[in-house]
């Protein structure tokens, strides 16, 4: 029998093993690896055949951005893997129940984690409720003014060194997380693993780092990026690879995407993983110019309170929607009224009343965060119109202006 436990510190290293080897990484990691390793935050769980760990599983506290701008407290998923040998034997599915059923009772509203592979996690209540875009410019058809010297608003944008995003990006990235919907907390060691500060394994190479001040003097973005080396006889085919781009302003935006775009011999842009409104296109003369090299979804939500995460969010508009929410796992499901207008909302336990819409736990994540539409759900057959026009007038309370957005890996 495959014992589900919580890891100790002795089963530590074996449990590391694991997790590299279901993710098809070398099994073995030096020391200065494993000290890394071990600081990442979390409650490790591990399968065990006899004494050999064959599935890991760690979690963390979060914190997801609603609609509006409340942050909701999360557990964070990450770190799931089953060792080949032990697959589809129900591993997956028994530390899935073990952690959601604890993060319900410590009372988090959601769990959220990044799939890799979008079939696994839709039958444990989980929806893709926000997407990502890259897009590669190939610059020399953007139509760029190539006399550009930096922003002409009285902003500026410096070369930094390492030590001083360890210094700017945390402040900077609560003021950008707090109001983009979509967007988590990071742990402080977000920033030490990735200004080389810690290495949790692989390679490291140095990028450039880059701030954009505003005339006032306030940080309102960073850029980490990197170029290869990459010459066609005696032209320069540089590519420019965004690992992440952070802006609290429009401004920033403005002046950073055109920086990127701006630097002698880089010939392509790869914006790394945005939210997809983002308006990089629409920085240059020639939108076209930036094609769309992936889109997929990206993070996915498990509400584990209805009521709650109901709540936390802001509507634009007022109307009373009665949800039948199913939820095969058994924690959020019933059926619900919500009273919303900008004010604020109320959701309740609606039993007697008759449904508008019929749903499961994962659509309605996807509709809470404000990016799915409930008319295109119902044309899928994934949500059900128990009263005509249900759709409509749901599209017109949960759906928000800008579309959420998650630019973190976990
Ligand atoms: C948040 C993250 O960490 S994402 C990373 C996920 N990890 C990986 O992708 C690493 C490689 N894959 C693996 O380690 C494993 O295959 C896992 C973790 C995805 C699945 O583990 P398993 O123990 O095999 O899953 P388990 O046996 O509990 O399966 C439960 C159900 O999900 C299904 N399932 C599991 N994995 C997949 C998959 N990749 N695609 C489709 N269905 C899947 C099973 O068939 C089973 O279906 P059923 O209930 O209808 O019988």
């Amino acid at each position: 029998m495959t014992d589900v436990r919580t890891v100790t510190d002795a089963a530590f290293e074996d449990w590391q093993r694991a997790l590299n080897t279901g993710f098809l990484r070398p099994p073995v990691m030096t020391p200065e690896q494993l000290a890394a390793r071990r600081l990442l935050p979390g409650r490790r769980l591990g399968a065990f055949d006899g004494d050999r760990c064959v599935a890991t599983f760690r979690s963390f506290d979060q914190e997801l951005t609603a609609v509006g701008g409340a942050p909701v407290p999360a557990d964070a998923i990450s770190n799931v893997t089953v060792s080949p040998t032990h697959r589809r034997r129900g591993l997956l599915s028994r530390m899935m129940r073990a952690d959601l059923a604890a993060a319900r009772d410590r009372g988090d509203v959601v769990a959220t984690l990044i799939a890799a592979e979008y079939p696994i996690y839709g039958r444990y209540g989980f929806g893709p409720a926000t997407s990502t875009t890259e897009w590669t410019v190939d610059v020399p058809r953007a139509g760029l003014d190539p006399r550009w010297s930096g922003p002409a608003d009285g902003g500026r944008i410096d070369l930094v060194d390492a030590e001083d995003v360890r210094k700017l990006g945390p402040e900077l990235h609560e003021r950008f997380r707090r109001a983009q919907p979509g967007a988590v907390s990071r742990h402080e060691l977000w920033w030490q693993t990735n200004t080389g500060a810690l290495r949790l394994g692989g390679a490291w190479t140095e990028p450039f780092f880059a701030v954009y001040r505003s005339a006032a003097g306030e940080v309102e973005g960073l850029v980490s990026y990197e170029s290869d080396d990459k010459w066609h006889g005696k032209q320069p085919q540089n590519t420019a690879d965004v690992n992440w781009l952070l802006t609290t302003t429009p401004a920033a935006g403005r002046a950073l995407w055109r920086y990127l775009c701006s630097i002698d011999w880089i010939t392509k842009v790869r914006s790394g993983w945005r939210g997809p409104d983002d308006l990089l296109p629409l920085h240059l003369p020639d939108p076209r110019a930036a094609r769309v090299t992936e889109h997929a979804d990206w993070l996915w939500v498990r509400i584990l309170d209805v009521v709650r995460a109901l709540e936390a969010r802001t509507y634009d508009r007022e109307g009373t929607l009665v949800l039948e929410v199913v939820d095969e796992g058994g924690f959020g499901g019933g059926r619900f009224r919500l009273t919303a207008s900008p004010e604020g909302a109320s959701c309740t336990p609606a039993a007697a009343e008759g449904a508008d819409l019929t749903l499961e736990i994962g659509e309605l994540a996807r509709l809470w965060l404000g990016d799915e539409s409930a008319l295109r759900l119902a044309a899928l057959g994934l949500v059900q119109e128990e009263r005509e026009g249900a759709a409509r007038k749901a599209d017109a309370l949960f759906r928000s202006p800008g579309r959420p957005w998650c630019p973190d890996l976990f």
